[in-house]
């Protein structure tokens, strides 16, 4: 069974105060977007890994992927399986590659193996993999909160729009990003921000991480200001970085920008 795990951006990241467990509470939209890997889970003798594309750093019995069999494998009979996976998505990158990655091999495995697992426990066992991992069960547009991992439904739609996802190689650690923050809450809920036209989000979206990350590599608000150069309705970086996103009304020409970074642009569903 071939499937295509997508990334995520966020959509605003307020990072409201740190818990008791050493994780953060975030308030964030999280908006599926078409950058994918490939995944191909087929049957086989002996379970195993593989991967080609972007090199994944640390060893390949730590994949996200092998994590998701093993653990659906220790409660559920499953033959064993051959995973492959392309790797396109860049890595440590804000757009939650190996978190989908993670949540797809759950879901295609409930698929292939006919085990009626339901949505719900779908989501519990991602939680299990990883904050982002939930988000890519149901794979929409949600307000996240908590961890990152609870949701609720948004009407919110940017379906047409165009976006344009500029990485610029820069490899991101998620634990340093977070603790580079001061938690505080944000002084409109963000759900009452999006619900105003998109051109309006400028200043008013935030991200929490910007600010500390743009410290250190200033080349990424860089980014971003390019991104309303050429004509963006909104830029912000996605997560904790390193991918800037561009929201534009329609498909725009950037001959000439950003031709040294790794970029991705299509059209938003
Ligand atoms: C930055 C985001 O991508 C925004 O969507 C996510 O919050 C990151 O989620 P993720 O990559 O799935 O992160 P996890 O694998 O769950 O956690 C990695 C590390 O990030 C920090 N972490 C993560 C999520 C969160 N809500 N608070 C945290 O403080 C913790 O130090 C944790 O040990
Ligand atoms: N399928 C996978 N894809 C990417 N990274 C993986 C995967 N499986 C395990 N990993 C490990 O996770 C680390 C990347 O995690 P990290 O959270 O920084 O990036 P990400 O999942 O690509 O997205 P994000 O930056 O949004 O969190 C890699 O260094 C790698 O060791």
């Amino acid at each position: 069974m071939l499937v295509f795990p997508n990334a995520k951006i966020n959509i605003g990241l307020n990072i409201t105060e740190k818990r008791s467990d050493g994780f953060h509470n975030i308030s964030s939209v999280f908006y599926p977007v078409n950058w994918t890997d490939a995944l191909e889970i087929t049957w086989s003798d002996t379970t195993s890994f593989s991967a080609d594309g972007i090199v994944i750093p640390g060893n390949e019995s730590e994949n996200l992927c092998l994590k998701a069999f093993n653990m659906l494998s220790a409660d559920y009979d499953l033959r064993p399986v051959h995973i492959h996976l392309l790797k396109a998505i860049p890595i440590g990158a804000g757009l939650g590659g190996g978190s989908a990655d993670a949540a797809f091999t759950i879901s295609t495995l409930n698929k292939l193996f006919d085990l009626n697992i339901s949505e719900e426990k779908q989501i519990d066992y991602a939680r299990r993999l990883g904050s982002d991992c939930a988000f890519f069960i149901l794979n929409k547009p949600m307000y996240c909160f908590g961890k990152g991992d609870q949701f609720e439904i948004t009407d919110l739609s940017l379906a047409g729009k165009w976006i344009v996802m500029v990485n610029p190689g820069i490899h991101i650690s998620t634990v340093e990003a977070y603790s580079g923050v001061k938690p505080a809450q944000p002084e409109t809920d963000l759900r009452t921000l999006i619900s105003s036209p998109v051109s309006t989000w400028k200043d008013a979206v935030r991200n929490d991480f910007e600010a500390g990350i743009f410290e250190k590599y200033p080349v990424l608000d860089e980014i971003k200001q390019s991104l309303y150069q050429k004509g963006a309705l909104y830029a912000a970086m996605s997560g904790s970085g390193s991918t800037l996103y561009g929201i534009f009304e329609s498909e725009t020409d950037l001959s000439g920008h950003f031709d040294r970074y790794n970029v991705w642009q299509g059209m938003l569903n």
